[in-house]
Order: structure tokens, then sequence, then C-alpha cells
């Protein structure tokens, strides 16, 4: 639960597809992935020779036991390894950074994270590619919170002020209006009380979607 200080008044939050740990270990191994991911592209070593064949042997143990499912299908949206796979809110993505969500009653979407230098940019700021992919999947919640999804046609990103690496940033987002199958989001990006980004987005729900369900149950 936390809590939206802008409104002047304590209002509870929800977590949005919440995913829990995967029985395998898979979303723990994300995690360790992610240590290393962190470490690698960040940091000067002497020798990695046997770090390297360790790293190997673990790949190929793994490609050994993993059972490879395809791509999710168009009707799959939101089943857990439709989610997990994503590579930003995919728990058992490595690429994700990940970003965990909380929706507000008002259908205000909320993150809360800190990027490292392995979403480096400019020196010392987050990649501006990176803080659109963040910007279009919060937009994108902010639909399935909304219980009216659609595709990106278009992304406004308007950059303020550069997004600091390591420093807590929030994402807020919001459905703002629909008609018929074309939805309008919006949504913002600060580091403490600065304005690093904005963005609006239009995304349409494809005529084929209309057919299908929906109302999937969201889980992850
Ligand atoms: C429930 C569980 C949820 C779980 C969620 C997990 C989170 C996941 C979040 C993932 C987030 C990541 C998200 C991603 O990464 S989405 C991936 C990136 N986006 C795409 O790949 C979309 C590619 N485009 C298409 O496939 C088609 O264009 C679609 C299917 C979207 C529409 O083709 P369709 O044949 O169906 O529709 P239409 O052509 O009749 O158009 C309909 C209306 O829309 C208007 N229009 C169209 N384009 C534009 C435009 N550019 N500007 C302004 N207007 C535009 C058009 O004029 C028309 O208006 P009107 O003439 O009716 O007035």
């Amino acid at each position: 639960m936390t809590e939206q200080p802008d409104s002047g008044e304590a209002v509870s939050a929800q977590t949005f597809l919440d995913q829990p740990d995967h029985a395998s270990g898979a979303t723990e191994l994300a995690r360790q992935l992610r240590r290393i991911r962190g470490l690698v592209s960040g940091a000067d070593f002497e020798d990695l020779s046997a770090e390297i064949e360790l790293a190997r042997e673990l790949a190929d143990r793994i490609e050994n036991a993993a059972t490879p499912h395809p791509p999710a299908q168009y009707d799959s949206w939101g089943v857990p390894e439709h989610i997990a796979s994503n590579p930003v809110i995919g728990s058992r993505n490595p690429a994700a950074p990940p970003l965990d969500a909380v929706v507000f009653p008002d259908g205000t979407v909320r993150a809360d994270l800190t990027l490292g230098v392995e979403f480096q940019g400019p020196p010392g700021c987050v990649h501006g590619g990176v803080v659109a992919m963040l910007f279009d999947e919060m937009l994108g919640l902010a639909n399935a919170a909304a219980e009216h999804i659609g595709m990106t046609v278009d992304l406004q990103v308007t950059y303020s002020a550069p997004t600091p690496l390591d420093t807590p940033l929030r994402f807020e987002a919001r459905q703002e209006r629909v008609d018929g199958r074309k939805l309008w989001c919006a949504g913002t990006l600060h580091a403490g009380d600065t304005l690093c980004a904005s963005v609006r987005g239009m995304f349409v729900t494809p005529r084929w979607m209309l057919d299908g369900d929906q109302s999937k149950p969201i889980e992850g």
C-alpha cells in the first residue's frame, strides 16, 4: 500500500499486476542475473575467466532444464507468461528494471524505482529511449487499470531535465480520454520535485480485439 500525497488526503493504492515468485525459482534467478547485469556493465575487473566458465556452465544447465514456450498469443494479454517476459515489468525478464506499479482508486498508476548504470545514456543520466520505453509501459498499464487496452500508435515524450541515475524516480500515468477504440493517456516522470519528462500517448484497440475477451484475468 502507498499513499497519494498530492491529493491532500491519504488515498490507498493497490499493487497492480502483482507477480508472485515462480515456484521453479525463475523469479529469484532473474534477480541474481539483474545483479550481474549491473555489475558487469558498471565495474572494472582484473580477470573474469573463472567467472566466465561458471556463467557458461550455468547457461548450459539452464538451457538443458528449460522447456521454452512460444511468444504469447494475441488473446493472452495479462496471463502470467505474457507479463513475466515483459521487458519493463517482467519479474522473470532480467532485462526489465523491473518496474513495479501500484494503482490508485482514480486510475492513476504509479511506479517508484531507481535506475542504475546499465540504463545510462548521457553520462550520469538515464537513456532517453529507456524513459520512452518505461512511459509506453506506464500508459499501457493505465489503460489496463481503466480496463480498456490498446496498442500504441503515437507516443510523444518531452524531456525537460536530465533523468539522474541512482536516484529515486517516480513515474505516474493515467488514461485521460476514450473515444470508441481510441484511447489517450498522459504521464510524468519526476526525480524529487524535478519534472524530468512528460508523455502523451494515443492507443487504439485493434478491431480484432473487440471480438476477443479484453477482460481476461489480470494475473502475474
Ligand atoms: C487485460 C490485461 C492487460 C495486461 C497489460 C499488460 C501491460 C502491457 C502494456 C504493453 C504496453 C506496450 C504497448 C506496445 O508496445 S504496443 C506495440 C507498438 N504498437 C504497434 O505495434 C501498433 C501497430 N499498429 C497497428 O497494429 C494498427 O495500427 C492498430 C491495430 C493499432 C490499429 O489498426 P486497426 O485496423 O484496428 O484500426 P484503424 O487503422 O481502423 O484505426 C482506428 C482509428 O485509429 C486512428 N489511428 C490509427 N493510428 C493512428 C495514429 N498513429 N495517429 C492517429 N490516429 C490513428 C485511425 O485513423 C482510426 O480513426 P477513425 O478513422 O476511426 O476516426
